[in-house]
């Protein structure tokens, strides 16, 4: 454990990260020194259940799902390895979580009797055994509900109808859509269900040995909930299934404390009996948090998705991208556009190109020039969010279509163009980059200072980090510190003591570079988004 300085007393506050790939733990002390860190990583901490990445692909290429148990499994290995390592649980007086967002978690029904009366001299794991009605969870990379995208759209009034209720328009990883698939595909299954969570309220479940709510932020990614009035949208609930508002629960601020660690857990791991829990989010909206962004800054997310987003006052929702509740301000926004091909792609890249060396793909990365001399590639292994587009496209300088790139400029040719569609769809949602502009990356890519570079260089922009493992768990525990000392302190007040971003990367004279490769990539995508 990274003690810094600490008493044993001390006040602590725990954030989780229930992402793609891993569960991530952070703790902060009073003074947010970062005193313990842990993680599960589920292809290779739990290999029975033989995920790639964390999911499973099935044959169709379109439904992508996660053993639903595997959460559990994974929760109880990490608070066993914490508990290994002699972590005071009794310190802790408030938690809160995050999620990978969308993905639905089917509560069978009776499953809240089992949840509220767990015996502590049992795995949860063993207890939750009958608990859930569907024991595949969709998660966010699910592509297979197109047809419910257009019944949905269809039956409210069109997309931009439904992004002016929602946020955005349908997409087939939002949970509305994923819930209508269930409801139309497997209906027993659907009327045997008594709760839906999404991963992040189903994790906070685990804390409180009850059904937790779903907060503000992780519900404007269900399609379902209305980004003003933030209450469940009556015509959307109506179109995905029946009694859905009842399934669903009340949504509640991403605030909110949700109730105490549950009887459970204070047994089996010496919790503190009043630790308070607060609403677990999603887990960009958590990076937000984590983040703590000035006005105008642009975040890039490099996780197993790349997203970008920023904080919003005044939003205008349209067809690209999405509006989010903002986790932090019950009136703000966020505004975030996700891209599926991000780090598992770079990962393919880098293992059969760099022999599977981050190392070794950084020098390559540097042994090609910016622009890559004209050559330009689109790598989408898994179908693409936006554009709705699969396969790998490469174009050499005058345009021409070719099979294969040499390893170097495979190399740049990943990176320039995944970091090219992330500027060109930001400026879509009305990002604005300017002499002042600041980009501040997050996500296990931002551990490359190479790959921060071409970032630098395409956005034409400096980048910023912030020196702590994962922004999302910090976010939380800044936000169960927050919940914790509410309503005294405001979140911006509680965060200002965490350490400040700092500059990793400069953009070189790359700007007309830059310019005409996205013009370039645009047209590009115009072209194969047609094909499909
Ligand atoms: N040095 C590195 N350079 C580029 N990518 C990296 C590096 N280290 C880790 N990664 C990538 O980070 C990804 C995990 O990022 P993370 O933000 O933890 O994902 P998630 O939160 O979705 O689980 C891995 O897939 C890995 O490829
Ligand atoms: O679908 C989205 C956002 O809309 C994804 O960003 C998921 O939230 C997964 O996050 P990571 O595990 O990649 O951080």
């Amino acid at each position: 454990m990274a003690e810094q300085g600490d008493n044993s007393t001390d006040r602590l506050f725990l954030g989780f990260d229930f992402s793609t790939q891993q569960i991530k733990v952070l703790a902060v002390n009073e003074r947010l020194n970062v005193v313990y860190e842990g993680h599960v990583q589920f292809d290779t901490d739990l290999p029975e259940f033989k995920t790639h990445g964390g999911v499973h692909i099935h044959d169709d290429h379109v439904t992508i799902t996660t053993p639903t148990k595997m959460w559990v499994q994974a929760f109880e290995h990490l608070l066993e390895k914490m508990k290994a390592d002699c972590f005071p649980f009794k310190n802790v007086v408030a938690l809160s979580g995050a999620g990978q967002q969308h993905g639905s978690v089917y509560w069978k029904k009776g499953a809240r009797d089992v949840l509220k009366n767990c015996k502590p001299d049992k795995s949860l794991f063993d207890q939750l055994q009958n608990c859930f009605s569907v024991e595949d969870s969709p998660v966010w990379m699910d592509a297979s509900t197109k047809k419910q995208c257009s019944e949905l759209e269809e039956k409210i009034g069109g997309a931009q109808k439904l992004a002016e209720i929602t946020g955005s328009r349908a997409y087939e990883r939002f949970t509305g859509v994923q819930i209508m698939k269930i409801f139309q595909t497997n209906r027993d299954a659907y009327d045997n269900t008594e709760r839906i969570s999404l991963v992040s309220s189903f994790a906070a479940s685990l804390f409180i040995g009850d059904y937790a709510p779903i907060d503000h932020s992780d519900g404007t990614g269900m399609n379902l909930l209305d980004i003003w009035t933030r209450d469940w949208s009556e015509a959307c609930l109506e179109i995905c299934g029946t009694d859905l508002a009842a399934k669903l629960g009340s949504p509640v601020h991403s605030t909110e404390n949700i109730g105490k660690i549950s009887d459970y857990l204070v047994s089996r791991y010496a919790f503190n009996p009043d630790c308070i829990v607060a609403a677990f989010v999603g887990d960009n909206p958590a990076s937000l948090a984590g983040l703590a962004p000035e006005q105008g800054d642009v975040i890039v997310s490099l996780g197993t998705s790349d997203t970008v987003f920023l904080w919003l006052t005044k939003p205008t929702p349209g067809l690209a991208g999405h509006i989010f509740a903002n986790p932090l301000n019950e009136k703000d926004f966020m505004s975030l556009t996700c891209f599926k091909n991000g780090s598992l792609t770079r990962e393919r890249i880098r293992d059969e190109k760099a022999g599977g060396s981050w190392d070794v793909f950084s020098e390559m990365l540097l042994k090609t020039p910016a622009g890559n001399n004209g050559n330009l590639g689109i790598y989408f292994d898994i179908t693409e969010i936006q554009p709705t587009a699969v396969g790998v496209f490469r174009f050499q300088s005058e345009g021409k279509p070719v099979a294969s790139f040499p390893p170097e400029v495979e190399v740049r040719a990943v990176i320039e163009g995944q970091f090219v569609a992330r500027r060109v769809y930001a400026e879509k949602v009305g990002c604005q980059l300017g002499p002042k502009t600041r980009v501040i990356a997050t996500g296990g890519g931002s551990k490359n200072k190479e790959i921060l570079q071409v970032l630098a260089d395409v956005f034409n922009s400096p980048v910023y980090v912030k020196d702590v493992p994962n922004s999302a768990s910090l976010g939380c525990a800044l936000r169960a510190k927050h919940t914790y000392l509410r309503p005294a302190v405001p979140f911006s007040e509680v965060a200002k003591d965490t350490q400040q971003p700092v500059l990793v990367a400069s953009p070189g004279n790359w700007s007309g570079v830059y310019s005409s490769l996205c013009a370039r990539y645009e047209d590009v995508e115009r072209d194969i988004s047609r094909d499909i």
